[in-house]
């Protein structure tokens, strides 16, 4: 089996295992919840095992995860790829000189922040969260990287909704482990 076979294995698997909300939290909004990953072990092992299929030999030497959702399997996913674990949080979190970063969500403005001394100049970062919606938190967090100095060498994110067109604001390759939404929820 190919390694793109193996990963198209584990994804339909963990697709299986997710739920769907419509009009949480809001009207028009069909909601992903993949938390049911998180609560059989050999799922989150699946989880894990699948980005690492695709992260490969690459040299990662942090994974950047974003709050909140990014924070139930970024620290576990740097683990397994031997890197760091960097966390970007919402504002007033985090203690010390931060970096801040304001950007749009579909409805308002929201702000990110990462510790300053946290990703030394130049490291290699991969960039990790549950969904890539508009893409306002992902491009967010990818100017806190390059604030640090750093580099973000990939996003990863579980889902994705294609509709929104998230990708296009990312300079950065983009990797999807599960398909997503093609179109707007009615
Ligand atoms: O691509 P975008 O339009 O920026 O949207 C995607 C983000 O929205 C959700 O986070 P949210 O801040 O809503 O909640 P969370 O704290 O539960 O992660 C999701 O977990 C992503 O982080
Ligand atoms: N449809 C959706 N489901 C879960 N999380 C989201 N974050 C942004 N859009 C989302
Ligand atoms: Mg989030």
């Amino acid at each position: 089996m190919s390694t793109e076979q193996e990963i198209s294995v584990l994804a339909k698997e963990l697709k299986a295992n997710l739920r769907q909300f419509p009009n949480f939290p809001s009207e028009g909004i069909l909601f992903e919840d993949f938390l049911p990953i998180f609560s059989k072990p050999e799922l989150f092992q699946k989880l894990l095992k699948a980005f690492q299929l695709h992260v490969g030999n690459a040299k990662v030497d942090y994974v950047v995860g974003l709050e909140s959702r990014g924070f139930l399997f970024g620290p576990s996913l740097a683990l397994a790829l031997n890197a760091g674990f960097v966390p970007i949080r919402k504002p007033g979190k985090l203690p010390g000189p931060t970096f801040q970063v304001e950007f749009q969500k579909e409805y308002g403005s929201d702000k990110f922040e990462i510790q300053q001394d946290t990703l030394p100049a130049g490291s290699k970062v991969l960039v990790v969260d549950d969904i890539l919606a508009t893409g306002g938190s992902a491009f967010a967090a990818g100017e806190l990287v390059k604030k640090s100095g750093a580099e973000v060498i990939e996003y990863l994110f579980v889902m994705e909704l294609d509709f929104l067109k998230g990708r296009d604001k990312l300079g950065a390759p983009v990797f999807t482990l599960l398909s997503g939404q093609d179109e707007k929820f009615q």
